[in-house]
């Protein structure tokens, strides 16, 4: 990430809370994420990460609170789309289609010029060796396989804010290595990229900034050595153990 960049703000949510009938999903949660930015938003199962990820692009109304990316005030869905990149829990892919009629799909209806689509489709297409198998129909595709379309069909529009929700999932460890170097290259080139996963080794590996969300709130915000070091297990302290111990002082704090 280039320092300058960081002075300017590529998702900013403020006092988000969501409801689902008496159930608090989100209570509060602000957030400033700069550009070029890799945030790890970390959280138990439960906490409000998709919620909070479906706020962030417009596809769940907050209850109350706002929320921009890149300015746009997310609610504009038609301007959001091109900034945004969402590769969520569950993707949609067209279980008919081969990868490439999916993403060919895809790149029409993000209106990228169609020399653009074939280069960027080829290259991520190679990039994740998916080239040979990119005629079949995805519904013989292994999970690995429609998760690594998943992710290129949310990159290939060249978004300003990319948002991951467990983008290795099902991968084999020479994908996810792939999926984890593209997350530094788009930070490299100045897009930001919200990383919603359980794997604390991704988030060490490429995280700037983490947040950690429990119960609906977000309960420490900080760098990967700031959160860290909020484990108090010395110099060997992993994420993972300051992981437990934030939440475990968490659900205490909840329980007096
Ligand atoms: N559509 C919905 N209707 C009712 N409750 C919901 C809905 N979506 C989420 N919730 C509730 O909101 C809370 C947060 O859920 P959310 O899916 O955001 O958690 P999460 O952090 O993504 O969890 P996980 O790590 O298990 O995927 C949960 O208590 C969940 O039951």
């Amino acid at each position: 990430m280039v320092s300058e960049e960081r002075d300017v703000v590529a998702i900013e949510a403020t006092n988000l809370r969501k409801t689902y009938g008496s159930e608090i999903a989100l209570d509060d949660v602000s957030l400033s994420i700069p550009r070029g930015v890799v945030y790890g938003f970390l959280g138990p199962n439960g906490a409000g990460k998709t919620t909070t990820m479906r706020l962030l692009t417009g596809l769940t109304r907050p209850t109350s609170g706002t929320v921009t990316v890149c300015n746009v005030p997310v609610n504009d869905r038609r301007q959001l789309a091109d900034h945004v990149g969402y590769l969520p829990e569950s993707p949609p892919l067209y279980d008919a289609f081969s990868a490439r009629e999916q993403l060919d799909y895809v790149a029409e209806l993000r209106d990228l010029p169609s020399g653009v689509a074939r280069e960027r489709i080829e290259r991520y297409l190679d990039r994740f060796e998916l080239a040979e198998d990119a005629d079949k129909r995805i519904s013989t595709y292994s999970k690995g396989m429609k998760q690594k379309t998943a992710f290129i069909q949310s990159v290939l529009h060249d978004p300003d804010v990319l948002l991951l929700d467990e983008p290795t999932s099902g991968l084999d460890p020479r994908a996810a290595r792939r999926i984890r170097e593209s997350i530094t290259e788009f930070a490299d080139a100045g897009t930001t990229v919200f990383l919603s996963t359980h794997i604390l080794p991704v988030v060490e590996a490429v995280a700037d900034e983490i947040g950690v969300l429990f119960d609906g709130r977000l309960v420490t915000e900080g760098t990967p050595e700031g959160v860290q070091s909020l484990a108090e297990t010395g110099e060997d302290g992993t994420l993972e153990d300051a992981f437990l111990a934030v939440t475990s002082q968490e659900a205490a704090a909840d329980n007096r």
